[in-house]
């Protein structure tokens, strides 16, 4: 596992600057939710570490080494830093397994008996022993996203980004995919979450972070922000914070 240290990140579209001099610490091991208004900017900063976009000035440190300085492989880091979407991004016209199994093939080489054995390890560990030979129109969201998430994990990354990944989903599906993340991080993975499950933040993560108009304004452990007044109303909680 590892750490991230971003300083000063600044990203713009245009006139619109959606990153405006972004401070972050995620220590290894670590859950880091952000939390904030739609358009705040929480996916452009994921986007940013993954290096989905360029950034127009700061640093961002994975383990001790700025990974936003020109002539670094992008594909490198990204299988060091993984990333799952709201929206599953799954091949249709693959399996599950299929889909796992893809990226660290073409990636990193990884096509051994013992390889696909770890892969599969994955599915059994993530409630999906019996889905690898589905296809994704066979599936439901919850266990899409779960495949998603195999997928991503298969790269053996060491810091994991999730982007709204449960807003698309039924909400009686959310659960099965928010226990993937307790898992995750009781095994020790660094990781950080763009949500709107505020109840998730205030119970699982180490740190929360409030965006507004591309600032973190508020930062701190749950127990520190979720105190009593706000926690019978957390929905309030956010409008007062990103008012
Ligand atoms: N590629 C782009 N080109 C131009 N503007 C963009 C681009 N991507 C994002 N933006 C703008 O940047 C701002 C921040 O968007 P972003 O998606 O990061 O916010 P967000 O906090 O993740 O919102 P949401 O919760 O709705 O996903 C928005 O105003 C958005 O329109």
């Amino acid at each position: 596992m590892a750490k991230l240290a971003l300083r000063g990140v600044v990203k713009r579209f245009g006139d619109a600057t959606v990153c405006d001099g972004i401070d972050l610490d995620v220590e290894e091991g670590q859950m880091v939710c952000l939390i904030g208004a739609s358009g705040g900017g929480k996916s452009t900063l994921l986007r940013c570490i993954n290096l989905l976009e360029v950034i127009e000035d700061g640093e961002i440190r994975l383990d001790g080494e700025d990974i936003t300085v020109p002539g670094l492989d992008p594909q490198t880091v990204r299988s060091r830093i993984g990333m799952v979407f709201q929206s599953y991004n799954l091949f249709p016209h693959m399996t599950a397994l299929e889909n796992a199994l893809l990226a660290p093939r073409l990636v990193k080489g990884q096509n051994s008996e013992s390889d696909r054995q770890e892969i599969e390890g994955l599915f059994v560990r993530f409630g999906l022993a019996d889905r690898m030979g589905n296809y994704p129109d066979q599936l439901s969201g919850g266990q899409q996203q779960r495949v998603a998430i195999v997928r991503a994990l298969a790269m053996r990354p060491d810091v994991m980004l999730f982007d709204e990944i449960t807003s698309a989903l039924d909400p009686q599906l959310v659960g099965e995919v928010l226990d993937v993340l307790l898992q995750l991080k009781a095994e020790g993975m660094t990781m950080i979450l763009a949500t709107h499950e505020m109840e998730f933040a205030r119970q699982a993560a180490d740190k929360v972070c409030f965006l507004k108009d591309g600032k973190i304004i508020e930062e701190g452990p749950p127990s520190t922000l979720f105190t009593a007044p706000r926690e019978a109303d957390t929905q309030a909680f956010l409008a007062r914070a990103i008012k």
